[in-house]
């Protein structure tokens, strides 16, 4: 793909998946983010100019302002285009929403299902029928085995792995390095080995 990608958020996240879209031929690059400095304008300018780009992705970590400012954008017709890095292994059968990033060495296997905005980050797998919800992140380093189910905005964290056919409740986080092997509730945090509920999010951990 070739042409001029907007990118919304212009953190650590956004130069990971600038770093991507250049290597996999987007030859103009523009950020755009309210709290960066150096970016070319802030969301607004971007709704602005949304006629000035061939491609949109949001590249913000946190769950809930990437599922917001996507939907925002998706109000305006914004051409919103998947992300994958060359490396990224995705399977004939899988079926990507729209948003979607796949960072190096990301792999998402047959019949998986990913979800709009979902991050696959570095290194993390999806195994074969997984279906994975709207906007939930894999961190780098994750292993979810085949036929797991994740809500919408669900969060695993880095270097986790998560037992086939295991569904996880939406906006729920699993901490860094957990061993998942048994479904965990919805709008939670869980971690360890075996991963166990820990504690409800609050409500200012789900307005973030
Ligand atoms: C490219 C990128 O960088 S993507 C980013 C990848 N990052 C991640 O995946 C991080 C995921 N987040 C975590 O693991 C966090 O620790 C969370 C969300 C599980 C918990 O965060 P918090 O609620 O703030 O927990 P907090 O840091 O206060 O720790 C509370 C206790 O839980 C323990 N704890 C926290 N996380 C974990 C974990 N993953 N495994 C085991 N124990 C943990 C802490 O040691 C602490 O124990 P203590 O009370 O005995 O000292």
């Amino acid at each position: 793909m070739s042409g001029r990608l907007a990118i919304l958020g212009a953190g650590g996240h956004g130069r990971v998946v600038a770093d991507a879209a250049a290597v996999g031929g987007w030859d103009q690059i523009a950020f755009f983010d309210d709290h960066v400095a150096s970016a070319q304008g802030t969301l607004a300018a971007l709704l602005d100019s949304l006629n000035e780009f061939d491609g949109v992705i949001v590249a913000i970590g946190a769950n809930r302002f990437r599922r917001r400012a996507a939907l925002h954008l998706a109000t305006r017709q914004a051409p919103m285009v998947n992300i994958l890095h060359p490396s990224a292994v995705i399977s004939p059968s899988a079926r990507l929403g729209t948003g979607v990033f796949a960072a190096p060495l990301a792999v998402a296997g047959p019949n998986a299902e990913i979800g709009d905005g979902a991050i696959l980050n570095t290194s993390s797998s999806v195994d074969h029928d997984a279906r994975i919800g709207h906007y939930v992140h894999i961190a780098p380093g994750a292993h979810l085995s085949g036929a797991v189910f994740m809500g919408t905005g669900v969060w695993i964290g880095v270097g986790s792995s998560v037992r086939e056919t295991v569904a996880i409740g939406d906006w729920t986080m699993v901490g860094a390095g957990s061993v998942v092997v048994r479904n965990l509730p919805a709008r939670c945090i869980a971690y360890g080995n075996p991963a166990r509920y820990r504690r409800d999010l609050s409500e200012e951990e789900l307005e973030c």
